[in-house]
């Protein structure tokens, strides 16, 4: 199971979760990541964690002011990308088009979809992992694999239909272990989750409680 943490906008030391991120993974074994705000992602990747982007414009070189640069992500050290977050989100085309800005730009996507027909639509572009989020789930108490688990399993099918290469993430509302055991049991292959970590006391007991079932 993958964890990725998106940092969102959270008013947060990304240095000090990404640190404890990389301690965690690396006592654990677990696969974690964190996604910071894009101006943090050098910071955030010299801790030595997987750093992802949270997001990569679908523009290549040239004149587009404000755009976020696949290139210049994976410059900064990011080896992997979200697409078309809940709280940014694309048309079908632009999806395409940042999925052909992170390949050119060698990073891992990850394409979020709010429900299992999205899961099926986006997962025929091709990407590394799709992430379903319910988007009335997103930020609350309530893990999305306790609160809706059909919308994980019909995700997964939704996925392996198109393309079973394509692994299945799910978010909202994780952030315990027993979340992601659930996630996992439902045919997840990962969790994607921001506040049970931007938000908490301590971030690192919510890391090490998140992987240990793995
Ligand atoms: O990117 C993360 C998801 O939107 C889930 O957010 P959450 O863990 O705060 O519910």
């Amino acid at each position: 199971m993958f964890v990725l943490v998106n940092l969102k906008a959270y008013d947060v030391d990304p240095v000090e979760i990404a640190t404890a991120a990389r301690d965690v993974a690396e006592e654990s074994g677990a696969r974690i990541g964190v996604a910071p705000q894009a101006a943090h992602l050098p910071a955030v990747a010299d801790t030595g964690v997987e750093t992802w982007a949270q997001h990569v414009s679908a523009v290549e070189h040239g004149s587009h002011t404000g755009s976020t640069l696949a290139e210049a992500v994976a410059d900064a050290g990011a080896s992997g990308t979200l697409i078309n977050h809940s709280e940014k989100r694309l048309k079908l085309a632009d999806i395409d088009a940042a999925m052909d800005a992170a390949e050119r730009a060698g990073l891992e996507t990850c394409v979020c979809a709010n429900n299992p027909d999205q899961v099926g639509a986006v997962a025929a572009l091709g990407p590394d992992a799709v992430a379903v989020e319910p988007p009335e789930l997103i930020g609350g108490d309530v893990s999305v694999a306790s609160a809706d688990p059909d919308i994980v399993e019909d995700a997964v099918a939704a996925a392996n239909a198109v393309d079973d290469a394509v692994a299945v993430y799910c978010g909202a509302g994780v952030s315990t272990g027993e979340d992601v055991d659930a996630a996992g049991d439902l045919g997840a292959e990962g969790v994607l989750l921001a506040s049970g970590v931007a938000k908490a006391d301590d971030p690192r007991a919510v890391l090490e409680d998140l992987v240990s079932p793995l």
